[in-house]
């Protein structure tokens, strides 16, 4: 038997007016994962336990089958697992956006948390640069993906409260600047990062061709290394991730598994998903467990683009949840749990911690289950709930 985690970050939403009340799940074109909604089951499940922020880390965390109470210490040390960066017990990773603030008056505001997704290679000089003027023994920058990258502050503080930037689009940030202990550093830093990146040639080139700049940085998700069991121990089972953001392969590292780098995943809409379902095939050859990541439908609802969240899902469903289910027929026998995260509401453009949609299926027993197709309202008139991450994860082993 196989397992798999198909999962689509943000996908789920809420009826929208300019759909006549349908989602924008409703209104994609879903074909693998409507037949496998009505062959399988369908319910709603809690990905993120009351008093924690809806970030994709924590719901992430639960899906995979962890409990974020027992092992959440920020998105940041997650990430660095997967740039390879080492954190001693004295170290806090903090993330690090390239983002572009816009000016108005005397305030500056969160114009993009992701300054126009800036292209990796783009954004890996810009750390370069980092790196070159503002690095010491106690601030240390790596390099990531696009706009993601990494901050680690060697005997750092922990303690400040800091704000996902893609919380705040279009938000005045002086209210959302670091506070508590360590704030000051923190902000001393980013208006130092201010000057260094304000005429890097890099930025100078994309104000040229109408790209927005990363005009500044924006630190957050900060924490200390995690202590997790690895699938191995909880489960007796191998494993691999195939994602495009670190998040997301880091967790699956700390989880024992092999995290499988896809040439071509942007962790955007432009992202190569033939090569992804391709790897979790292939993958799926030697372990027995595989955790897909696509993260376009994210994107597009962060950015409050409908049309690009509605094709996000589509692409999802063709090329990921379709491909490697008709890849695994007549191969192998195979559970999958297919899910978003959390929802992105488009017109929110940030998350919500609202229990999500799921479809379980067992390739061994397909029914007739009398649902109509996978959306938020059949989940929620399905009488089956899961109150966590972890029960959900249980039910996909069928343990
Ligand atoms: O990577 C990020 O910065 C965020 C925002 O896009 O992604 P996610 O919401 O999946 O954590």
């Amino acid at each position: 038997m196989k397992y798999l985690v198909l999962l689509g970050d943000g996908m789920s939403d809420e009826p929208l007016g300019q759909l006549g009340g349908a989602t924008p799940l409703e209104k994609a074109d879903t074909p693998h994962m409507d037949r496998l909604a009505r062959q399988g089951s369908i319910g709603l499940v809690r990905t993120v336990p009351d008093g924690f922020h809806p970030g994709s880390d924590v719901a992430n965390l639960s899906v995979f089958g962890y409990d974020p109470h027992q092992c959440y210490t920020g998105r940041s040390p997650l990430e660095a697992a997967s740039m390879g960066v080492e954190l001693g017990p004295d170290d806090v990773a903090f993330r690090l956006n390239f983002v572009h603030l816009v000016p108005h008056f005397n305030k500056l505001y969160m114009g993009d948390f992701s300054a126009g997704h800036i292209p990796t290679d783009q954004a890996q000089s810009l750390i370069a640069a980092l790196k070159e003027y503002l690095e010491d023994d106690q601030f240390q920058f790596h390099p990531g993906v696009s706009y993601r990258h990494l901050m680690v502050w060697r005997g750092g503080s922990e303690a400040m409260q800091c704000t996902p930037p893609h919380d705040i689009t279009n938000k005045c940030i002086g209210e959302y600047l670091p506070k508590g202990e360590g704030a000051e550093e923190l902000i001393h830093l980013m208006t130092q990062a201010q000057i260094v990146l304000k005429n890097h040639p890099q930025n100078l080139r994309r104000e040229q061709e109408g790209e927005l700049t990363a005009n500044s940085i924006w630190l957050w998700g900060q924490g200390r290394a995690p202590r997790m069991k690895s699938y191995r121990e909880l489960y007796g089972l191998s494993g691999a991730v195939i994602s495009a953001v670190d998040l997301i392969k880091g967790i699956g590292i700390y989880a024992g598994m092999e995290a499988i780098r896809v040439p071509g995943a942007t962790g955007y809409i432009d992202t190569n998903y033939r090569g992804k379902a391709e790897a979790a095939l292939a993958a799926l050859e030697e372990k027995d467990f595989v955790y897909v990541h696509v993260e376009a439908p994210d994107e597009a609802a962060h950015s409050g683009n409908l049309e690009h969240k509605i094709r996000a899902i589509e692409d999802f469903d063709r090329e990921i949840v379709g491909a490697i289910v008709e890849g695994l027929q007549g191969r192998h026998d195979f559970r999958l749990a297919v899910l978003p995260d959390h929802p992105t509401p488009v017109e929110k453009m940030t998350h919500t911690a609202d229990p999500v949609p799921f479809i379980l299926y067992d390739s061994t027993s397909p029914r007739e289950s009398g649902h109509s197709g996978y959306s938020e309202r059949n989940a929620r008139e399905s009488d089956l709930f899961y109150a966590s991450g972890v029960e959900l994860f249980a039910a996909l082993l069928g343990r």
